[in-house]
């Protein structure tokens, strides 16, 4: 049996620091969705353990599961191993294809979105059936965004990334996600921080429509950008020209560099996506429709 996970890309609308921790992480107030852009992750039993990587950014990943810079994946598939050990489960070794199509330490959680697939593979897989919220305390370890990341549905983000509000009745959102492949580090973006201690956001309550989420989400902000602009300039222009559009919106996710639009409709998204592929062919440049509470992030 092969069993197949979609990690979908994880985007930050909206972003705010509103403080710090002892330990020097810093407590977020995020609206969160997930896009259909995004890896795609096999899992087969075989012989022995294994790890094989395709797509345009596969070539950059680590094969191995070192405890600092290995393959989150991987490191998922032990975290996980070791809990199925513990509850007397066989967790048998396993052959793990990753088709890697997002870009990679982008702000849109990629290794994250691959580790939390990762968890929701193999707990099927190996039949652990554990519940979500158990996924989310075995990935917490791994990176603030692996929580999330195993919900894969539109949420609000709390704590440190762990402390989740599923949105019933979110709406779908035309995004243009753009990037202009440069690598950014987010210890470094938080470290940049001027705040550490902003406004919540403000969200639309009960029954909220499509044009009151566009209002709250454009009176938000993303506090890592500025930072994030300080720092690598290309996120600038990527801003810019994604104003130039007929973007409702333009914004960063998470600590960058990849970017947002906001689009009306599907057919401005794509205009939008063939005006910026003109000027920047060689940029990272995905059109993407963001689903609503109801999907359960695999395809
Ligand atoms: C920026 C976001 O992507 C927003 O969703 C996340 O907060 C970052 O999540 P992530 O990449 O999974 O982060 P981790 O791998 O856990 O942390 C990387 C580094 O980012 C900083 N970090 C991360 C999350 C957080 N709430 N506060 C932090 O200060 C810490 O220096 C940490 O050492
Ligand atoms: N499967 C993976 N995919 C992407 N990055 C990985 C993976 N495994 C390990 N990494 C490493 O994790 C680091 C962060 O990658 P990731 O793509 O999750 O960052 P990000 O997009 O900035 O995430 P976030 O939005 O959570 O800040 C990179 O340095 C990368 O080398």
């Amino acid at each position: 049996m092969t069993v197949s996970e979609f990690a979908s890309a994880k985007i930050n609308l909206a972003l705010h620091v509103t403080g710090q921790r002892d330990d020097g992480y810093h407590l977020l107030d995020s609206l969160v969705v997930f896009a259909d852009a995004g890896d795609r992750l096999q899992f087969s039993p075989a012989a022995d353990d294994g790890l094989t990587l395709s797509g345009r950014f596969g070539a950059s990943l680590p094969v191995d599961a070192a405890p600092k810079g290995g393959n989150l994946v991987l490191r998922a598939r032990d975290a996980l191993r070791a809990v199925a050990i513990a509850r007397g489960k066989a967790a048998s070794a396993v052959h793990i294809h990753l088709e890697k199509n997002l870009p990679v330490a982008s702000g849109i959680g990629g290794g994250s979105a691959d580790a939390a697939a990762a968890l929701r593979g193999l707990n099927r897989l190996w039949d652990l059936g554990l519940d979500a919220a158990t996924l989310c305390a075995i990935g917490l370890p791994l990176g603030a965004d692996l929580p999330m990341c195993v919900e894969s549905r539109p949420l609000v983000a709390r704590g440190i990334g762990e402390d989740l509000r599923l949105l019933s009745g979110f709406p779908p959102l035309h995004l243009l996600l753009v990037n202009p492949l440069v690598e950014v580090s987010t210890p470094v973006i938080f470290r940049n921080l001027s705040s550490k201690t902003n406004p919540p956001l403000v969200l639309p309550g009960e029954g909220a429509g499509l044009a009151d989420w566009i209002a709250s989400l454009v009176a938000a902000r993303n506090d890592l950008q500025p930072p994030a602009c300080s720092i690598e300039p290309k996120i600038t222009d990527v801003l810019s020209r994604l104003a130039a559009t007929e973007a409702l919106l333009a914004r960063m996710s998470g600590s960058g560099a990849t970017c947002f639009g906001l689009y009306r409709t599907a057919a401005e998204c794509l205009r939008a996506a063939r005006k910026l592929e003109a000027e920047h062919p060689e940029w990272y440049i995905q059109p993407a429709t963001t689903g609503s509470e109801t999907d359960d992030g695999t395809n």
